[in-house]
């Protein structure tokens, strides 16, 4: 659970069970806000004027106790508040009483007068669009240089969502509490908190059980134990055998690259199957790869007699047309485990439910690895897919989630923010990576390193987000001027601080 990532509802809860187990919420609050202080001292100690912003709840008295606690350090602070004192209920009423200092109301507060501003205006209880006055607040501090360190999340970001709700403070660092939210990891969120501490206040990891978070943050904590690294005394059929459909002569190279990645991600053996036309082509620059003619369904068939071929990737190059629907229906009717990307998805587009209705064949029987599809789309593929789930006002991780129930399969949506999402509710998002990943052939290889995990027969939501993960870790290991190719070379570092870990 230690990936565990919770909505405000969620927080809420935990919140709501610690203050049932004996925990006053006021000693919550000052422990919140001693974090923020420390944060002060330890991010922004040079500061000399601070103004802390304080809204109508309890991020709002979390700013007047972080004031009070600042106060006592000797600096200089001014708190300004969104309501009056008066208004204010629960335990931010006991802190805004508990402050003795200067206070003003927002109308009064210039940016320029100060060197940090503390944001306590909302956070988890954000439950609707910003407007009207606040909205130009947050237009006149954004466009100010002076820093902000948001308490909780930044003013106007969605904890659930990430999103932007009418508008949002642009933090330089955010201070939350027990466990992120999806809405610190999600886009445009994440770019908006800057840099996130967490700190303990008190809440014990145990809530966790009542609460059954679905939400995760990518971590190898998440996944770590399901993986099938390879044993001393493994045999290489003992990795599996991963297969990639090649596309015709002009476009071989995307299923050479997701191949060469399903090797270093440790399958024991990759093939890629080639239309005769391209077999020549291939050869000339396969060598630890194999390659076998794989000219149409009737050959597909009985190429899958071979039952050590157990993890298939369709899409990389591969062209456009019918072919790629009947290869996936055979692939998934012969009971394997198969990566959908690119161009094997584009093919489904007019008949989705006919790639579905196959998942949930093959998936039948299956509860002990998960589904047998995998689904890599990028914003445009999976709109090809789910028109309807693209344009809903969902927020990225429950839009993966609905299209991973729909169709049966585990979706990676990619993107900065990559979801992973699985038909049982669970969704994890990435934060691995680096610009940089965004290249040509970049999909090629995370097809590769799934299918690698495919074959070493890891579960298929956990293979899904090792691979997510290993990905952006060979992006970070590379670093500036990543080509795709450089990819699958880096690999070896990342499963060696894997393996360590
Ligand atoms: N959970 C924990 O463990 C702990 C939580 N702690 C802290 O509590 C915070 C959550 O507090 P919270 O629930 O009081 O919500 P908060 O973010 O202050 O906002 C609610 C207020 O804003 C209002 N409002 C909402 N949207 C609005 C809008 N667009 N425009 C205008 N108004 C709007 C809303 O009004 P209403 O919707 O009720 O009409 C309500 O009055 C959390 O972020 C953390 O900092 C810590 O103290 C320690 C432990
Ligand atoms: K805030």
């Amino acid at each position: 659970m230690d990936a565990a990532l919770l909505t405000p509802t969620e927080m809420g809860e935990a919140d709501r069970l610690t203050i049932a187990a004996g925990t006053p919420g006021i000693v919550l609050m000052e422990r919140a806000a001693k974090a923020v202080a420390d944060a002060v001292e330890t991010g922004f100690g040079d500061a000399a004027r601070i103004a802390l912003l304080a809204g109508p709840g309890n991020n709002g008295g979390d700013a007047y106790a972080a004031a009070a606690i600042l106060e006592r350090h000797g600096r200089d602070v001014r708190l300004f508040h969104l309501v009056p004192s008066q208004e204010l209920t629960g335990d931010a009423a006991i802190a805004a009483k508990a402050y003795g200092g200067q206070a003003a109301p927002l109308a009064d507060f210039q940016p320029q007068e100060f060197d940090l501003v503390v944001d306590g205006l909302f956070g988890a209880g954000l439950s609707r669009a910003l407007e009207g006055k606040v909205v130009d607040l947050v237009d006149q501090l954004n466009a100010s240089a002076v820093p902000v360190l948001a308490i909780d999340l930044p003013s106007g970001i969605s904890g659930t969502s990430g999103a932007v709700l009418g508008a949002a403070i642009e933090a330089e660092a955010t201070v939350s509490f027990f466990r992120r939210k999806p809405g610190h990891l999600l886009e445009p969120g994440r770019s908006r908190c800057g840099r996130v501490a967490i700190a303990d206040i008190g809440i014990e990891a145990d809530v966790l059980a009542e609460i059954a978070p679905t939400s995760f943050e990518n971590r190898p904590a998440l996944w770590r134990h399901r993986l099938m690294l390879p044993t001393q005394a493994g045999h290489k059929y003992d990795r599996g055998h991963a297969v990639v459909f090649s596309g015709p002569a002009s476009q071989t190279g995307a299923a050479r690259m997701a191949a060469m990645a399903a090797l270093r991600g440790g399958a024991g053996l990759a093939t890629v199957f080639s239309p005769a036309s391209a077999i020549l082509v291939n050869a000339a620059h396969l060598t630890a790869v194999m390659l076998k003619r794989c000219e149409n369904a009737a050959e597909l068939e009985t190429l899958l007699e071979d039952g050590r071929m157990n993890a298939f990737v369709l899409g990389p190059g591969f062209g456009a047309g019918e072919g790629a629907r009947a290869y996936a229906e055979a692939v998934l009717s012969a009971g394997r485990r198969l990566v959908l990307d690119a161009d094997g998805i584009t093919a489904f587009q007019d008949m989705p439910d006919a790639l579905f209705d196959a998942a949930v064949a093959a998936g039948n029987g299956r509860e002990d690895d998960g589904p047998a599809l995998v689904l890599t789309p990028h914003a445009g593929e999976f709109k090809r897919l789910f028109p309807d789930l693209a344009e809903a006002e969902l927020g990225k991780a429950d839009r993966a989630r609905k299209a991973a129930a729909r169709s049966n399969a585990v979706v990676i949506l990619k993107g900065r923010d990559t979801v992973i999402a699985a038909p049982d509710g669970r969704a994890a998002i990435n934060a691995t990576g680096t610009a940089w990943l965004a290249t040509a052939g970049s999909g090629d290889v995370l097809a590769g390193l799934v299918a690698a995990q495919l074959a070493q027969n890891t579960p298929t939501f956990e293979a899904a987000c090792a691979a997510v993960w290993m990905h952006g870790k060979a992006a970070e290991a590379f670093g500036p001027g990543l080509i795709a190719e450089d990819l699958p070379a880096m690999v070896p570092k990342v499963l060696a601080d894997l393996i360590a870990f």
